[in-house]
């Protein structure tokens, strides 16, 4: 999230700067050695509009997903908690375009231990919002659970397309990359596992 703008330099609210200049004149440099005219109207202002998107979409660099977790409330609940088809969109760290999907996350608290769920959706856009892959997007989310909560288990599924392998390169629309990480009692338990992916799957 952005707090300050001076100058050039955006301040995000983990202090994390992101130059505004350097990426305007990165992108100007992009436009001529394709071949564009970046002094036309239609260009004029489209590298100072990507410097603030790449400001935007990389907000989560430096932010810490385990910080949501903090939230906790004692609740006695000691069985499943799942947050399903939370929508993300990502960037592809080899290609810089977009991956895009749902993620869906599950934990067995201990102790009675919750945390709000909005901030389940909160890690994913934290996550997301950075130059990622996939599988690590997943195992981010599923260890800062771990770390934070230490509940009985956390299973973290992602499902995406990716851009990379769509617009460009192999181009093969409509390819799903499933991305799942199992912790604690997931990673032993094959009913407990099984019962999450029957409420993932279910309308
Ligand atoms: N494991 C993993 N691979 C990814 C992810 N996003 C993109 N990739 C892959 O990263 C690989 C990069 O391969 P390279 O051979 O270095 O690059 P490239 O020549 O552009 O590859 P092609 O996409 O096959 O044209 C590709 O196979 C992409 O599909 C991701 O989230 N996880
Ligand atoms: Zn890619």
């Amino acid at each position: 999230m952005c707090l300050l703008q001076e100058e050039n330099i955006v301040i995000n609210t983990n202090s994390h700067k992101v130059d505004l200049n350097k990426i305007e004149q990165a992108v100007t440099m992009i436009l001529e050695a394709v071949g564009e005219d970046p002094s036309r109207e239609g260009l004029l202002d489209t590298p100072k509009r990507v410097a603030k998107m790449y400001a935007e979409i990389f907000s989560g660099l430096q932010e810490d997903p385990k910080e949501y977790f903090k939230t906790v409330f004692h609740e006695g609940h000691e069985e499943l908690v799942l947050v399903k088809d939370i929508p993300f969109y990502s960037t592809c760290e080899h290609h810089l375009v977009p991956f895009f999907g749902k993620a869906h996350i599950a934990y067995i608290p201990r102790d009675g231990v919750v945390t709000g769920l909005s901030k389940l959706a909160r890690a994913v856009e934290t996550v997301s919002k950075r130059p990622q892959l996939q599988e690590r997007i997943t195992s981010t989310i599923a260890d800062s659970l771990m770390e934070t909560l230490n509940p009985h288990g956390v299973y973290v599924m992602v499902e995406a397309e990716h851009m990379c392998m769509t617009m460009r390169g192999i181009k093969k629309p409509g390819a799903k990359t499933v991305t799942a990480v199992s912790r604690g009692i997931f990673e032993t338990d094959d009913i407990k596992r099984a019962e999450i992916m029957t409420y993932i799957n279910m309308n």
